[in-house]
């Protein structure tokens, strides 16, 4: 191994034959001829380096470049060693040219050879004194890859790549390091590293700088590309897997219990559970969907219980659309209720077996019949009275009729023969979401087909995940879970959009590939959006901004909790005030939820959620409101108010008396009228005008009021009295004067 160039062997090197032409024996040679050498040497010296790197004698493999122990730094007659400055010059430029993409692929042995040249810094114009090298190793650079581009027919180098455009994928695609990249996304206020996502706008300038052209491709269903003028995302509900009749085994039936508020059905539930949720719900009312499994007869039936409150209309829709039976629950002595009607409609929308259960009956007031009849009145005919729907009766208190509840439930069931694949790609509707402190993430999960296990990556909506743990209805951490079956699923990238379903897929690479696609395909939407501005919507906005408005931040405990909130909130019809919601999300409230509130002088209200430490105190110094809530329509009742005391105040004349002027005096200031009072009351803190044929002359407040000499704060109806208003004495008589007061009344919504 040669390691330590001798001057003999220097002079025998074709490389260094040049070197010793190119020493600047005249310093005051000029520049210009040393730069067209530098040229003139880099043409020359490419060929030669690659042709000696081949044969491994003047520029070695890098390996072998290390000196195999350190030596001391060579004296000074060594010195000629060191490249000259147009040499470095050349070397730079030579590394400079190893970025320039090719075409063709280089092979190995020459990038080495290349990237153990001299630094970039060496391209400083003025050299250095002359000083002993010292021999250093630098590692190598990272290898630039080979191009990869097709030409067209006018010559333009295009390549081709989907959205989201990642920084190495640029890079690669070019042939260029990605430190150019990061470096050429400065200009476009753009920081980021390899793995940043860039806009394919941005990214087609920075190819056109390389001359290159972008062509954006999508991915096929096999994986494959092909160009597209608009990112389009093949839905994953495309790669649906073929059902195959003979590996369908029966599932759990899922049930779904709806019904106006207050009719029982979480007691009726909790009834068959034989636990206690009721005891456990803020005001008593259901405000999240649940999911629960019994056993009956030793085979699984998973219940979902919906709110009834009107503000939930959205969970009840979810809740009838990913069930197979829904049971009616209708109290005996209240029948049917508006509710109760909502719920038998989103029922029919999902298409779904009809049941109904009436409670209650324990109570005297229960009057069975006449709910039948309603039922009748309906379409929904009980199979005792001639028609097609079960119609139980049953006591969630007593238990009265729940062993036949549970029995036609299951009969049902059996009758529909719900079936799916436990073996198939496993999927699951999202149909309830939160954020829980110490596990992100969590989701209720419905399972559609396959057995979901731990360890399995998924892709939802937008969103990838990788199931961490599977928590089943008592709490207990378990690692699969069957078709028709309820539980928690915890490792989702984000707060799944309930209503979304889990897809599992075979990479943890495919489902972040296909989220990043998703989410770019969100965002290119959300920035395509047109936005038309007229006349009319300028004069809108106008209007729209002379409105008061009580601007809200709003969390809350589960997804079906922010869409039931914020969808009541907006539901608050007013045209003197608007609403508002800044921000919803879940979880607790937080820093920024106040710091937000703080900047956009906002309130923040919380549901069913906890206040962090630290935002308690920022909320305390920024003196920024925070209302929590557990019940919603209270919630909903003094966001009203609040609105409403954002409204100015009427103002309201009420007239209190009036006077006769019956003559004027003459007094040291002016005049005065010398006045009788007719009626009501003249009181010297309010206003008055003075009225002539039924017209007013002036408006103002009094000066003075006396009776004889005394001053005095009020005159009554009878009396007669002095008036001086103040800034008027032009009374003339029989003019009357107006007592008033101005009141100030709250506004309405
Ligand atoms: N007497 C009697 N009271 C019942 C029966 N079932 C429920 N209740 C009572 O009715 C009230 C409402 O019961 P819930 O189970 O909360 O009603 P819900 O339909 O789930 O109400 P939301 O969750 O608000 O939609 C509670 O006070 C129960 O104790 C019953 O069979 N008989």
């Amino acid at each position: 191994m040669s390691s330590k160039p001798s001057s003999a062997k220097k002079s025998k090197s074709p490389s260094d034959e040049v070197v010793e032409e190119a020493v600047p024996a005249d310093s005051a040679k000029p520049k210009k001829d040393t730069k067209a050498k530098v040229l003139s040497l880099i043409e020359e010296k490419k060929p030669r380096t690659r042709s000696a790197a081949k044969e491994g004698s003047v520029l070695p493999p890098l390996g072998a470049r290390k000196p195999a122990a350190p030596e001391p730094a060579p004296a000074a007659p060594a010195a000629p060693a060191k490249p000259t400055v147009d040499e470095q010059k050349a070397a730079a430029l030579n590394l400079f040219e190893d970025d320039k993409p090719k075409v063709r692929r280089r092979p190995a042995v020459e990038n080495a050879a290349q990237s153990a040249l001299p630094p970039i810094s060496l391209l400083k114009e003025e050299p250095a004194p002359p000083k002993p090298i010292v021999p250093i190793v630098h590692a190598p650079p990272p290898e630039a890859p080979a191009p990869e581009f097709e030409l067209s027919e006018t010559g333009e180098k295009i390549i081709h790549l989907k959205p989201p455009v990642l920084v190495k994928d640029l890079a690669e695609k070019m042939g260029i390091k990605t430190f150019r990249i990061i470096s050429d996304l400065i200009p476009f206020k753009i920081f980021g590293n390899a793995d940043k996502a860039i806009d394919i706008e941005v990214a087609e300038k920075i190819c056109e700088k390389h001359g290159f052209k972008l062509e954006r491709d999508k991915r096929e269903k096999g994986g494959g590309v092909h160009k597209v003028e608009e990112v389009i995302v093949e839905p994953v509900a495309q790669v649906v897997e073929e059902v195959e009749e003979d590996k369908l085994e029966l599932r759990a039936p899922i049930i779904t219990f709806m019904g106006h508020v207050d009719h029982g059905k979480t007691s009726l539930l909790d009834a068959l559970r034989k636990t206690q949720v009721t005891a456990g719900e803020a005001g008593g009312i259901t405000q999240h969907i649940g999911a629960y499994c019994i056993f009956h007869n030793g085979k699984p039936i998973t219940f979902i219980d919906t709110p009834g409150h009107a503000a939930f209309s959205a969970m009840r829709a979810r809740g009838a659309n990913v069930t197979d039976i829904v049971v009616l629950v209708i109290a005996a002595d209240d029948g049917i209720m508006p509710q109760t009607k909502e719920a038998l409609s989103h029922a029919k929308a999902a298409g779904v077996q009809l049941m109904v259960a009436l409670n209650k009956c324990d109570l005297p007031t229960a009057n069975v019949m006449r709910v039948k009849s309603q039922l009748q009145d309906i379409g929904l005919a009980p199979v005792d009275w001639g028609g097609e729907i079960e119609v139980m009766e049953v006591s969630a208190k007593t238990g009265l009729g729940l062993d036949n509840l549970l029995e036609t439930m299951s009969l049902q069931a059996e009758v529909l023969e719900l079936k799916a694949d436990p073996k198939a790609s496993p999927r699951a509707t999202v149909i309830e979401s939160s954020m829980v402190a110490g596990k992100g993430p969590v989701a209720t999960v419905i399972i559609g087909q396959g057995t979901l296990k731990v360890g399995q990556p998924f892709i939802c909506g937008p969103l990838w995940g990788k199931v961490k743990a599977i928590i089943n209805d008592r709490g207990e951490s378990i690692k699969s879970v069957l078709p028709g079956m309820p539980c928690e699923v915890i490792g989702f990238s984000d707060m799944p959009h309930v209503g979304d379903e889990v897809v599992v897929m075979n990479s943890e690479r495919d489902v972040k590939k296909l989220s990043e696609e998703r989410l770019e395909e969100i965002r290119q939407k959300k920035l395509s959006v047109p936005r038309r501005s007229t006349l009319e919507h300028l004069f809108a906005s106008i209007e729209d901004s002379n409105k008061k408005a009580l601007k809200i931040v709003l969390k809350c405990d589960v997804q079906g909790s922010v869409e039931a909130v914020s969808k009541c909130l907006t539901d608050i019809q007013s045209d003197k005030c608007n609403l508002d919601i800044l921000h919803k999300e879940v979880g607790a409230i937080n820093e920024s939820d106040v710091l937000l509130a703080s900047a956009s002088d906002a309130i923040i209200i919380g549901f069913n959620v906890k206040v962090e430490n630290k935002a308690l105190t920022v909320a305390k110094r920024e003196t920024v409101q925070i209302k929590l809530y557990s019940i919603i329509y209270e919630l909903i009742d003094q966001v009203k108010e609040a609105m409403a005391g954002l409204l100015d105040p009427i103002t309201r004349e009420k007239v209190l008396g009036h006077a006769r002027v019956k003559q004027v005096f003459k007094v040291h200031k002016g005049f005065v009228g010398g006045s009788v009072v007719t009626d009501g009351i003249m009181n010297r803190k309010q206003r008055a005008r003075v009225l002539r044929d039924g017209q007013a002359v002036y408006d103002g407040g009094f000066e003075t009021l006396r009776r004889f000499q005394d001053e005095v704060n009020e005159v009554r109806n009878g009396l007669e009295c002095g008036i001086k208003l103040s800034g008027f004495s032009d009374y003339e008589e029989n003019d009357v004067i107006e007592c008033y007061e101005l009141e100030k009344i709250a506004q309405t919504l």
